[in-house]
């Protein structure tokens, strides 16, 4: 940037077609040349309250901070305002939001927590670093083209083991050098899992956020607590590693949360050596890159899961949903496809139990990204209406919009404390104990979580008004949040079969004694 400097007067008489200054957030812009390519047109540039003039707030009415960011628009800057410096900043890579509320509690300054101890602020400081500067840039290119995360993402995150400490703690950590040796696998519990899953949705784009790991999150765990010893020495170190990608393979055209109307089928060949499968899968997340798919179908037995790899008999091809086509998300068909018995993944005709037991992790992160999604809008809302004018105030001079704003504060505060209660339940509780006492807990979470995300999408649309459903300029976010909250609520089990869940959990559980 020139070091030079300007008074107020000397900008004022830069008012012309010829000759068009303007100062936003005490910096002088040139605007002379750019003013014929301005998506806005040249007509509200050389308006007498713009032109020459101190154009901020106007401005910020219209734009985002991030425009000003772009080194196209940057070397529009001439100058600086004399005795004045610039106030407004985009927080910089691996920074925290001081926006209120824009950040859980326990990561607000000022603010404390019995959960979240040194090495959990470590990891949160190394992980949201890594997502600034490696996965958010590619988001906004591969996501935006609907392209898988690009390999050289892939590689890093795997050289972090990032992929590895996606399925949690446990003994698949053992001997991995976690995020360059920052965390031990010893010490890695469910909060540093909470804090991965949280950073990572901060990458703005909820398709590629899926592609990047979404197979993985549900289509491991059963190959790693089901499958035979060495199935699982090939294929978790080939996952990993980031070399092939795995996914789920449940729903169908047919059935999606009622497994037992699934009619994908899997049949013993005469020497009872392999499985012939045949069948379809629709909405598998991840399915269109996967080499691997863990397969619910239907056998003699009952229901059973198969891991299939990608052979001859497997074709997947992309399904257009309403997030980008970087999910991967196939429409998948098995025509006589030939697997061994030994990648059968738990007991024959057990499946349900394989599916079942992995249903409450999934659905644990689900809530971990949807409270940290409601977050974000809450920020940016925050933002918003203290920038724009309407009627001659700001919108936060509007009681309904505040009432608005309350009711989404209040539902992410809820959600994540909520959510850290469930996390130190796990990080107390054996495996075991967790399907027992914290399947209704967290099927009512998610079940709130993505009802309250709705209503947060909702209002943030009415908030942003006409912006709210444009792809560009100050409300893309919120248009893409609106568009794509729906996912949480069917993804890993619909949202009204959750709900009833936990509170048929509940009613189980009543003590016999228990009268009014
Ligand atoms: C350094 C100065 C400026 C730059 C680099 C700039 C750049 C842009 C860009 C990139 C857009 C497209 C929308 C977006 O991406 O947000 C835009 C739209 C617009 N700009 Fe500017 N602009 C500047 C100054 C101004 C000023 C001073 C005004 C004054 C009123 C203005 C009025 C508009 C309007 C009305 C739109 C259309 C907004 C919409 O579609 O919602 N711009 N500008």
């Amino acid at each position: 940037m020139s070091a030079k400097v300007f008074t107020r007067q000397d900008v004022e008489s830069h008012n012309t077609t010829g000759d068009l200054w303007v100062v936003i957030d005490s910096k002088v812009y040139d605007l002379t040349k750019f003013k014929d390519m301005h998506p806005g047109g040249v007509g509200v540039l050389l308006h007498p309250d713009v032109a020459g003039q101190d154009a901020t707030e106007a401005f910020y009415g219209l734009h985002k901070q991030e425009v000003l960011d772009r080194p196209q628009y940057k070397r529009l800057v001439i100058g600086t305002i004399k005795d004045e410096v610039s106030l407004i900043a985009s927080p910089g890579p691996g920074e925290v939001s001081l926006v209120p509320y824009a950040e859980p509690t326990w990561l607000t300054p000022g603010y404390h927590s019995p959960y979240f101890k040194e090495t959990h602020r470590k990891y949160q400081k190394a992980i949201r670093q890594f997502v600034d500067d490696v996965i958010t840039p590619d988001a906004a290119l591969n996501g935006a083209r609907g392209k898988r995360p690009s390999a050289e993402v892939t590689e890093k995150m795997a050289e972090l083991n990032l992929f590895a400490m996606a399925l949690g703690p446990g003994k698949h950590l053992k001997g991995l050098k976690l995020l360059n040796g920052l965390v031990t696998p010893e010490e890695f519990d469910p909060f540093h899992e909470l804090i991965a899953s949280q950073e990572l949705v901060r990458c703005g784009d909820r398709g590629y956020g899926d592609g990047i790991m979404g197979g993985l999150i549900i289509g491991l765990p059963p190959v790693m607590n089901f499958g035979s010893e060495e199935l699982k020495q090939k294929v978790l170190p080939e996952i990993f590693s980031g070399k092939k990608f795995i996914c789920l393979a449940i729903s169908e055209a047919h059935a999606g949360s009622d497994v037992f109307g699934l009619q994908t089928y899997a049949k013993k060949t005469e020497d009872g050596k392999h499985w012939i499968i045949n069948g379809t899968k629709k909405w598998i997340t991840g399915g269109t890159y996967a080499d691997y798919f863990s397969t619910g179908c239907k056998t003699d037995d009952g229901f059973t899961v198969i891991l299939i790899p990608r052979v001859e008999g497997v074709e997947t091809k992309p399904i257009k949903t309403s997030y980008s086509p970087s999910a991967g998300t196939a429409y998948v068909t098995f025509e006589n496809v030939k697997v061994p018995v030994e990648n059968t993944l738990g007991p024959e005709g057990g499946g349900i139990f394989v599916i079942l037991s992995n249903f409450n992790h999934e659905r644990w992160v689900m809530c971990c990204s949807s409270a940290r999604s409601q977050r974000y809008i809450i920020e940016r809302c925050l933002k918003w209406i203290n920038q724009r004018k309407a009627f001659g105030k700001t919108l936060a001079n509007q009681p309904v919009v505040r009432a608005k704003i309350a009711a989404m504060i209040s539902r992410a505060e809820a959600i994540q404390a909520w959510l850290e209660n469930i996390t130190y339940q796990m990080c107390n509780m054996s495996y075991k104990r967790q399907a027992s006492l914290l399947a209704g807990q967290i099927a009512l979470l998610k079940a709130y979580s993505t009802r309250s995300a709705q209503q947060t999408a909702q209002d943030a649309v009415q908030i942003f008004g006409g912006r709210g459903i444009t792809q560009s300029g100050m409300g893309a976010e919120i248009e893409h949040y609106y568009r794509t909250v729906t996912f949480d609520s069917l993804l890993g089990g619909s949202e009204d079969v959750l709900a009833d869940l936990g509170t048929r959990q509940a009613i189980k559980a009543m003590p016999k004694n228990s009268k009014l």
